[in-house]
């Protein structure tokens, strides 16, 4: 699915889809954000959702805010690589950017649910690098919700409702990270990212590169 991203130690090697997944509250947004800011040769994929924008979202860069029928098309014309239902609305990933992305030598940051994270491995196990971010407890998880100050009392009672059940699927992904402290939850997170670049299965330039050396040896 992907090819000819290059390392900083110029070796080539394939893109990954690194995967965000949480109960809704748990830092998930934030971590993205610091990634992206943080981090170079990493796309955020931008959802389409039917879900009504919260003050301060950009459409278009939060996600593409689309109505019912809109989102309807796309999933008939095949133009999301994955999607799902949650909270009584539809999520889904545009395939397009993504694939454009990937072939252009980018990794691709996921911000998805469990559903979701289950299609892309179905899709493309091998490209695919999932961290599941866990709330150090209920009552901080609870906390986060009313801080970030965009829900109602009923949307954040909703939620809370179903972070048990969303947080049931974390034996599903490759990596667990406690979001105790923003700063440590966002060096573990880059910790993975840099260690599954390095993976020698995706650095398909490497039978060259130990050539080359092997080659200057012997000069
Ligand atoms: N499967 C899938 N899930 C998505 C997508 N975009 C967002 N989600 C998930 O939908 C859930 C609700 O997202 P949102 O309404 O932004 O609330 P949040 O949990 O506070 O970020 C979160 O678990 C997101 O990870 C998508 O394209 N596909
Ligand atoms: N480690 C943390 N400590 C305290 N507050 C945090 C932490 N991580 C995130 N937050 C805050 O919690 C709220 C929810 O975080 P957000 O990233 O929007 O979660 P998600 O995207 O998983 O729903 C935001 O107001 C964010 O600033």
């Amino acid at each position: 699915m992907t090819s000819g991203a290059h390392g900083t130690d110029g070796v080539e090697r394939r893109g990954l889809m690194f995967v965000l997944s949480s109960p809704s509250g748990a830092g998930k947004t934030t971590l993205s954000r610091l990634l992206m800011d943080r981090m170079s040769g990493l796309r955020m994929s931008v959802s389409a959702t039917t879900r009504a924008k919260r003050p301060g979202e950009v459409d278009g860069k939060d996600y593409l805010f689309v109505d019912k029928p809109r989102f309807e098309a796309m999933v008939k014309g095949d133009e999301l690589l994955e999607w799902a239902t949650v909270f009584d609305n539809s999520y889904g990933t545009p395939r397009g950017p993504v694939e454009a992305a990937l072939s252009a030598g980018q990794d691709v940051l996921f911000d998805i649910d469990w559903q979701g994270t289950q299609q892309l491995r179905e899709k493309a196990r091998a490209d695919v690098v999932s961290v599941f971010i866990l709330p150090p407890s209920a009552a901080d998880l609870e906390k986060r919700l009313h801080s970030r100050a965009q829900d109602s009392d009923e949307v954040i009672r909703k939620r809370m409702s179903r972070a048990s059940h969303e947080m049931s699927h974390w034996a599903e992904y490759d990596y667990i990270v406690i979001n105790h402290d923003v700063d440590e939850a966002f060096a573990e997170v880059q910790s993975i990212l840099k260690a599954e670049r390095l993976k020698r299965e995706r650095r398909t330039g490497l039978v060259g590169f130990v050539r080359g050396l092997q080659g200057q040896l012997q000069a």
